[in-house]
């Protein structure tokens, strides 16, 4: 696994995302690690963010932990299918979540670590597909598939 999460190679000006952007002090700083073929990002989400009952998660934190998760494993399997290592210096990959499916199959227990996972479905010029797992213990509780597209390189200055 590397060392480095991916969205620790965010340029501070891509930094902000609520979610996972190291630049965000309010945010969930959300860290996602491409480890092999899958990435993998560990969180526990606070307990104000229950569902309607205190211990079970609402589905908005679910889905937004796929969300960043999500465009993370996407740039990071493009990174990896251009031969390139994050944080090389070069124009960051970046991608943005254009569709997002969750099914929620269980209830997630609030007050525990919950593991999400990403695999590549496919990549096909600027779009990704991603598959994401969010599981609690050996429990899954959530599945989803992203459609993640490229954006295009920031205009140099
Ligand atoms: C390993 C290291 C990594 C390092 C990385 C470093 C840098 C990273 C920096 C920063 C990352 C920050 C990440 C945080 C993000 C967290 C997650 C979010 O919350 S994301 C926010 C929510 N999402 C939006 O706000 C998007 C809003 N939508 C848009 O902006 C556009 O619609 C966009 C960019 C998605 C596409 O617009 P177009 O004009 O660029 O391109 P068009 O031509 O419309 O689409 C391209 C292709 O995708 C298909 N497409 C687009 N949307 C689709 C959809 N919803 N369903 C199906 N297909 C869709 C189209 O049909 C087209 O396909 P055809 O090329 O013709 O085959």
């Amino acid at each position: 696994m590397s060392d480095m999460a991916i969205q620790d190679s965010y340029p501070p000006e891509f930094a902000h995302c609520f979610g996972c952007g190291p630049g965000n002090p309010h945010g969930h700083h959300l860290k996602s690690y491409l480890l092999g073929y899958e990435t993998i990002a560990r969180f526990t989400p606070d307990l104000k963010y229950s569902g309607g009952v205190p211990d079970h998660v609402y589905g908005g934190m679910i889905a937004s932990l796929m969300d960043c998760h999500g465009t993370a494993s996407a740039a990071a399997f493009a990174y990896r299918k251009d031969g390139r290592t994050m944080g090389d210096g070069r124009r960051p990959i970046r991608f943005v979540t254009a569709s997002l499916r969750v099914e929620f199959k269980k209830p997630t227990p609030l007050g525990c670590e919950l593991v999400v996972k990403g695999q590549l479905l496919s990549l096909q010029g600027r779009k990704a597909w991603v598959d994401l797992k969010l599981a609690a213990g050996d429990q899954v509780c959530a599945t989803g598939e992203m459609l993640a597209i490229r954006l295009p390189d920031p205009v140099e200055s």
